[in-house]
């Protein structure tokens, strides 16, 4: 079953063309969103999540608008933005507790993530004094700890030192849902081993897409 269809989508924002006439369909498993900055993966993937309403153009995702449909199809999909705003009075256990209550998280996919991401070593501390990496973590937690059909992953391999970074990869490649969906600027080599498709990005349309 086709997990994304999006079909002649554009966004605009005022008189920034972000999308232009892209039509994209993810089946399962990996996909990387590349290119340059600004050329429209982060829309994209808003789209795909509902943050978003399209210009012009459709796009369903697991069967649903996503727009229209925000709460059901957010039952579905787990995500992580870059730059996504985090409660910086709380600690980061509390923070990703939580959050994992009320989204329904996985406890093991959670200890897991936890662990082997080294959030448990600061986790007890408030968000406040946390580092770009540190907070990254939790943005990443957020996703790696939710069972989902869908993962949505803005950015997820900046910030990180090479241990987190290897280890987000081997997360990533073992996430139990449908399909995973990444905007990046590099392919680190542990992910080239999910042999993800990677779809490439310029000015807002899909120029080439492509099997690692
Ligand atoms: N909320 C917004 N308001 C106005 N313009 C926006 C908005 N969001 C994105 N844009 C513009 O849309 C274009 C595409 O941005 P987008 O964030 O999708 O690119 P990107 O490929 O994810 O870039 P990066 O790699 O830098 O994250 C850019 O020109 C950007 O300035």
């Amino acid at each position: 079953m086709e997990v994304v269809v999006a079909e002649h989508l554009w966004k605009r924002f005022g008189p920034t063309v972000a999308l232009r006439d892209v039509s994209l369909r993810v089946e399962e498993g990996v996909y990387l969103l590349l290119g340059p900055n600004g050329s429209g993966k982060s829309t994209m993937l808003k789209l795909v999540v509902g943050f978003l309403k399209p210009t012009r153009g459709r796009i369903t995702v697991l069967g649903y608008t996503p727009w229209r449909d925000y709460t059901r199809l957010g039952e579905r999909v787990a995500y992580a933005f870059e730059g996504m705003p985090l409660p910086w009075w709380m600690t980061g256990r509390e923070f990703v507790e939580g959050y994992c209550r009320l989204r329904g998280c996985d406890d093991e996919m959670l200890a897991q993530a936890c662990g082997r991401l080294g959030v448990l070593d600061y986790w007890d501390r408030p968000i406040f004094g946390y580092s770009s990496g540190m907070k990254k973590k939790l943005l990443l937690l957020m996703a790696l700890a939710a069972r989902a059909d869908l993962y949505v992953l803005d950015e997820p391999f900046t910030l990180l030192d090479r241990k987190s970074l290897e280890e987000t990869c081997s997360l990533i490649a073992q996430l139990p849902g449908k399909a995973t969906l990444i905007a990046t600027h590099i392919i680190p080599d542990p992910v080239k081993e999910t042999k993800p498709s990677v779809i490439e990005f310029y000015e807002g349309t899909i120029t080439n897409v492509r099997r690692e």
